[in-house]
């Protein structure tokens, strides 16, 4: 069980479930401020929260699946070369966890149903394919991230997808920039197994600068969610905080040329701005 829940990387999974469900929080806030009869099903929460810990999960297991060549180089520790798990038993689990999690979005409604099947279709080619394509691997895994909180407010239908837009961008523009910087980390088993990230492609500084980039573009637009009153003062104090770890992960990738470093820290700052949405909400 305990590998299982490792080929899961069940903390990202629960990561990625708390983000589905502080948009349904915000999108809550936002439309029931609007309107009286917009209400909240405890039930429809918990399917939002099961479904993206469920596809996320699956998606994890899948690309290790595809990646057992690059992780034999990379990350030798990981379940399927590490031998706790067999390649077989990871397809069949993460097929399995897909199927569940799409079934259980339709549940919720059409829409949810529709993003969590797209959704798995995009995670399936980046496994396959995607990853191994310049910038075009780091923007699935960056809409893959930032869709979580469309998704959560998906659970209110277009209206509710919309209000999380925002939020939807910067998460997006942040996970770009640390996909970029674990890329400049994996450039030797990358190299190896013939994919061509944007590391490989334009060199390690160049990537590390646009990196850098999105970082700082995610940075600055932070404000927004409180300049359009999505979101209130507390959140903008707690992501400025969010911001100076952000900071700190660019000066790691760009001064220090660490990238393990940066990585560590990017996911940090992010997880600090999760938090952020939860106490401006
Ligand atoms: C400036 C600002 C406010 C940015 C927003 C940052 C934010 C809230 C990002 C969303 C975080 C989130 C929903 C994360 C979900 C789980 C996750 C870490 C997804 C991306 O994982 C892919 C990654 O390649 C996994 O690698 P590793 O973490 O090394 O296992
Ligand atoms: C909203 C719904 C229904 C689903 C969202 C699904 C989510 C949140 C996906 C988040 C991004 C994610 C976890 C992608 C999985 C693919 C993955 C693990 C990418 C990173 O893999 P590598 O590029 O091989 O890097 P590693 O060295 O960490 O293996
Ligand atoms: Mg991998």
């Amino acid at each position: 069980m305990k590998a299982y829940l490792e080929l899961m990387r069940a903390g990202n999974c629960a990561m990625a479930a708390f983000a589905g469900l502080i948009g349904v929080l915000i999108a809550y806030n936002i439309l029931s401020s609007a309107s009286p009869y917009v209400s909240l099903s405890l039930f429809d929460t918990s399917l939002i929260f099961a479904v993206v810990f469920l596809v996320t999960g699956a998606g994890n297991g899948l690309n290790d699946y595809f990646d057992i060549e690059i992780d034999k180089v990379n990350k030798p520790s990981r379940p399927i070369p590490s031998g706790k798990i067999s390649l077989k038993s990871a397809l069949y689990f993460s097929l399995l966890l897909f199927i569940t999690g799409i079934a259980l979005a339709f549940l919720v409604n059409p829409l949810c149903g529709i993003i969590a099947l797209f959704n798995s279709i995009v995670l399936i080619l980046y496994a396959q394919s995607l990853k191994r394509t310049p910038f075009f691997g780091n923007a699935s895994v960056g809409y893959l991230t930032g869709s979580t909180f469309l998704f959560g407010g998906a659970v209110f239908g277009m209206s509710g997808l919309q209000a999380l837009l925002v939020l939807f961008f910067l998460a997006t523009l942040a996970t770009i920039a640390r996909e970029i910087v674990k890329d400049v980390e994996d450039i030797e088993g990358d190299k190896k197994d013939g994919a061509r990230t944007l590391p490989i492609l334009v060199g390690a500084k160049k990537a590390s600068y646009v990196a850098a980039a999105f970082g700082f573009t995610a940075m600055l637009a932070s404000p927004v969610p409180y300049m359009q009153s999505i979101l209130n003062e507390k959140y903008l104090f707690v992501v400025g905080i969010a911001d100076i770890f952000f900071l700190v992960a660019v000066y790691q990738i760009l001064g220090k040329k660490d990238a393990a470093r940066s990585s560590k820290m990017f996911k940090f700052a992010m997880l600090f701005a999760l938090i952020s949405f939860i106490v401006g909400a």
